[in-house]
């Protein structure tokens, strides 16, 4: 059983494959944080921007077996598409509680190329065609290597030169949005300061959010 908090076509907004056309697949839960803002101050992870509890969004659900799952995330993947490849992006909540190497290969038959955006605290499946990595403060990071390392920035907790050295392809600073925490502050300058600074790392912009699409 996948619990699915929603499920859309859109846009990829972030990191080096942002302007990509995808479906989205937000995966119920998260280990970080329970997604009750009364636990957000104590949690793991208390930055998030996206509601991930039960399955009452878009296109959500529970979905008893995989190839139930694919279906219905191919159905979402508009016909005709020309030469694009059709691609996926799990995402949640922390999808890797719950993607397998059941669903990968139902996606896989389908021809969708497969996206995982993970906090990196759980071995992934194998098989997977792009992996983005976004370390939380202090949680423990197990995978150390993938296609992007995606750091939501400032983290005091979790600062860039602890992940520099890992066997990425692409580093990205993406300014901490604030606007879930009601906070205020300049994330912005201070990314793009550290940016030029240090060029190894990319600044990575949340453009669906400015673009005003999901
Ligand atoms: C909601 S998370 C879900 C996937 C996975 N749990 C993770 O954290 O990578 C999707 C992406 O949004 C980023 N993100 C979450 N909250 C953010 C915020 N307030 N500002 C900027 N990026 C944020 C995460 O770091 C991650 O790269
Ligand atoms: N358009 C769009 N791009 C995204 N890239 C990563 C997202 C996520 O929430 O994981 C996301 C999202 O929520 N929307
Ligand atoms: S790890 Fe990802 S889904 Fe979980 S609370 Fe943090 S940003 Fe949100
Ligand atoms: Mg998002």
């Amino acid at each position: 059983m996948y619990s699915v908090k929603e499920a859309f076509y859109s846009l990829q907004g972030e990191g080096a494959r942002a302007g990509r056309a995808s479906v989205f697949c937000r995966f119920s839960g998260c280990n970080l944080w329970s997604g009750r803002e009364r636990d957000r101050a104590e949690s793991l992870c208390r930055f998030c921007d996206t509601d991930f509890v039960g399955s009452d969004g878009q296109n959500g659900g529970r979905f008893r077996d995989a190839g139930a799952l694919a279906d219905h995330l191919s159905a979402l993947w508009p016909a005709p598409a020309g030469n694009a490849l059709p691609y996926v992006v799990f995402t949640g909540g922390e999808p890797l509680l719950q993607l397998d190497d059941l669903l990968i290969d139902a996606m896989h038959e389908r021809g969708f190329e497969i996206a995982v955006e993970t906090n990196g605290t759980i071995a992934p499946p194998s098989g997977i065609d792009w992996l983005c990595v976004s370390p939380k403060g202090t949680s423990r990071l197990v995978v150390t290597h993938g296609d992007e390392l995606k750091l939501v920035y400032p983290q005091p907790d979790a600062l860039p030169e602890r992940f520099a050295h890992l066997d990425f392809r692409h580093f990205y600073l993406q300014p901490m949005d604030l606007a879930p925490l009601h906070g205020e502050g300049d994330t912005m300058a201070e990314t793009v300061a550290y940016c030029l600074r240090a060029p190894q790392w990319q600044l990575s912009l949340q453009t669906h959010k400015i673009a005003g699409i999901d």
